[in-house]
């Protein structure tokens, strides 16, 4: 895991904001400082894995996904390349472009768009991953990963094909909204031309930790969801999960050390959930509501125990969602989760469009994402609240060295 450095944006007396507001506080709480020096803080752009991953996960979400408008590999190396450029430029909250919102030639178009002037980094990261069209469109069939292909449908799928898959990503997660939407919207305006936004989500209130130094947060169920996620303390369980190995895939060499990505879009009928006795809710889930223990212990972070009984039933109910997903009837396969939830607006009916926008990454999806999500649609009882909507599935390519560019190594 990398450490946050404090940093400060060298945009128009930015870091002099940074440093103003940190000072209002001096006289403040403690809890105050600590918050502010998170916002202030950045997290190291280049590394053996993308950030973003790994990464504790921050409070919001601009995820987006690209359709490309050209097949010429050229094209799309430059395009990667001034990407790489930009996203490392961001992160450690500085402008997209060398010049600035305001500084550049009256004439032309800034090459910053200028609304996180004066903003901090807030632990800005920016995650870039490949569609299986992507290998399609650039001819690169001979070096497509082997489980990387449009995601299968699912029993309860109801998918909406403007919001699903994409030839690119790009997650951009911050503690400022304006900083993640400032990303994404910068990338998108380079790529003018040669890529163009499919389709894209925004999240708050991360529904996972990744990092046991965080509390769990809660989901649009008001459930603690994260508790038994993969975390960054946990380095040899993330080698195992999590990060492709050398030998994983004869064809996609080049993806060791990066990962796959799989976003599920999914809408909760949340009127309808709260309409149900908080007991119903704690038996779908298989854990209290308010400790998060599992059915039949005390604590949070106590085992779940699958043989016990309460009478003649299983004290954590057959149906029940952490039971169905248990690595323990999975072949011991664990995944990285790292969801947001969202609220979209409302319906017709007035209903809230919310729901949890589902990302994990995963070291082989054949094996660690499509059974635990088959077994999850077929007899999870949490289903008939939930819609998936939107789906998608990239390779996320390994951490990007020094004077590289993010994927280089597919193109070598
Ligand atoms: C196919 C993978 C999964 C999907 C899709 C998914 C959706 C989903 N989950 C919740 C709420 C909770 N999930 C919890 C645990 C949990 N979920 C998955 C997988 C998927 N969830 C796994 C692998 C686990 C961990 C199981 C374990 O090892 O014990 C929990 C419990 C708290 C926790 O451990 O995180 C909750 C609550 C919702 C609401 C949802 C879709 C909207
Ligand atoms: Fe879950």
């Amino acid at each position: 895991m990398s450490t946050p450095r404090l940093s400060r944006r060298g945009l128009l007396g930015g870091g002099v904001a940074a440093a103003g507001v940190a000072g209002a506080f001096v006289a403040g709480r403690a809890s105050a400082d600590d918050a502010q020096a998170a916002v202030a803080a950045s997290y190291a752009f280049r590394g053996e894995h993308q950030a973003g991953i790994v990464t504790p996960a921050q409070d919001r979400l601009h995820f987006a996904a690209f359709d490309l408008l050209t097949t010429d590999r050229d094209e799309v190396v430059a395009l990667l390349q001034d990407w790489t450029a930009a996203a490392e430029r961001m992160t450690r909250g500085d402008g997209a472009g060398e010049v600035g919102p305001v500084d550049g030639d009256p004439l032309l178009p800034p090459d910053d768009t200028g609304e996180a002037i004066g903003l901090p980094p807030a632990r800005l990261t920016i995650t870039f991953g490949f569609g299986p069209t992507f290998f399609d469109k650039l001819d690169l069939a001979d070096r497509r990963p082997k489980a990387l292909r449009r995601l299968p449908h699912f029993p309860a799928d109801v998918l909406v094909e403007e919001i699903s898959d994409g030839d690119l990503c790009v997650q951009a997660c911050a503690d400022d909204p304006q900083v993640a939407v400032h990303a994404v919207r910068n990338l998108a305006r380079i790529a003018f031309g040669r890529a163009a936004v499919r389709w894209s989500q925004l999240g708050f209130g991360r529904t996972s930790s990744t990092s046991t130094t965080q509390d769990t947060p809660r989901n649009l169920f008001g459930f603690k969801d994260g508790t038994a996620n993969l975390k960054a303390e946990q380095p040899e369980l993330v080698d195992t999960h999590v990060w492709v190995g050398a030998d994983d895939d004869p064809a996609a060499g080049w993806l060791a050390g990066g990962s796959y990505l799989v976003a599920r879009r999914i809408a909760m009928t949340i009127e309808l959930w709260d309409r149900q006795p908080l007991a119903d809710q704690e038996q779908f889930v298989g854990r209290t509501k308010g400790a998060g223990a599992p059915l039949g212990g005390d604590k949070e972070f106590d085992e779940p125990d699958f043989d016990a009984v309460t009478g003649l039933a299983p004290t954590i109910p057959v149906d029940s969602h952490v039971r169905l997903v248990h690595p323990s009837f999975h072949g011991g396969a664990q995944m990285l989760r790292r969801g947001y939830n969202f609220v979209d607006g409302s319906t017709p009916l007035g209903a809230l469009n919310a729901g949890l926008f589902f990302i994990a990454y995963v070291r082989d999806p054949d094996t660690h994402f499509i059974p635990i999500q088959n077994a999850m649609a077929k007899s999870d009882a949490m289903m008939e609240y939930l819609k998936v909507n939107g789906s998608a599935l990239f390779v996320v390519p390994p951490g990007i060295a020094a004077g590289e560019y993010v994927g280089q190594s597919l193109f070598a």
